[in-house]
């Protein structure tokens, strides 16, 4: 069962942002939202959790996941938000067990046992086992975002929707987050991330889905969409899709001379 979005429309201070939207996300699968700074990505993401007021429908698994009553459908997807505030003095476990939330019984006042085994798995999967009795504030901000991931999969969503989850994060961490997404896809979990570095996204992302100016531009396998006359037309550069000699590993080479992307920079 896929994700799938159709006529998704955004209105925000009488201005359009997202325009009759429609794409599929690929039930376990890694699918990357991508487009230029301002495209609607967040928007979208925030639109399909219900967060911000939108027209056309967006179902998983059935569900209509907009209109599903909060607590329902954190059950079902879990968001790892571009900057998330977080109670200040919460321990990083704190911050994780928030994943465990929408599972708890109303007289339960602690993580169960079950709980604990999730919280460690979370921690351990993230890379955040040592930090669990740190106060979340005096972490960096790559640290930060690891742990809003390990939040996410504590609360073991059948759908993982995340907003530029890499921003913060070493090359290390980003391919390790990317690879830890690529398993959880594998055992079943349906992943949706807008994501800006291209390279990622060819290497990482089984289907892309581009958004320019509040449009969809195109969705599909990368090496099938990513033609240089997509990018010209979305990012307005020069970039060509390659295969990596030695790997075969699927590579963005942008081919713009400094001189040309110079002149484009407005005033
Ligand atoms: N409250 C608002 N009023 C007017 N315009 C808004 C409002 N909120 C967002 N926008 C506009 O909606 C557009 C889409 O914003 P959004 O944050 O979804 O883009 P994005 O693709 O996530 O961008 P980025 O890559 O820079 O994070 C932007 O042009 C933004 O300025």
């Amino acid at each position: 069962m896929s994700l799938g979005v159709s006529g998704l429309s955004v209105t925000k201070a009488q201005k359009l942002i997202l325009s009759k939207v429609s794409f599929t996300a690929p039930s376990g699968q890694v699918t990357g939202l991508i487009g230029p700074n301002g495209a609607g990505k967040s928007t979208l993401l925030a639109a399909l959790l219900g967060l911000t007021p939108a027209t056309g429908t967006a179902h998983f698994h059935g569900l209509d996941l907009p209109a599903m009553p909060r607590r329902d459908r954190a059950r079902q997807v879990a968001f790892v938000e571009q900057s998330a505030a977080t109670e200040e003095r919460l321990s990083v476990l704190d911050v994780v067990a928030l994943g465990r939330i929408p599972f708890e019984a109303a007289w339960q006042s602690a993580p169960s046992p079950e709980d604990d085994a999730i919280l460690a798995a979370a921690l351990g999967e993230t890379g955040m086992t040592g930090f669990a009795h740190r106060r979340f504030n005096t972490l960096s901000g790559g640290e930060q975002q690891r742990v809003h991931v390990a939040r996410a999969l504590a609360q073991q969503p059948r759908l993982l929707l995340l907003d530029e989850p890499t921003s913060h994060l070493d090359i290390r961490a980003q391919l390790q987050l990317l690879a830890l997404l690529r398993r959880k896809a594998a055992e079943g979990m349906t992943v949706l991330l807008a994501l800006h570095d291209l390279n990622l996204a060819v290497r990482f992302c089984d289907h892309l889905v581009v958004l320019d100016a509040g449009k969809l531009a195109a969705q599909g396998p990368p090496s099938a969409i990513l033609t240089p006359a997509l990018l010209e037309a979305v990012y307005g550069v020069r970039a060509r899709l390659v295969a990596d000699a030695p790997t075969g590993q699927p590579l963005i080479v942008y081919d713009d001379a400094v001189e040309r992307i110079s002149a484009q920079i407005p005033d």
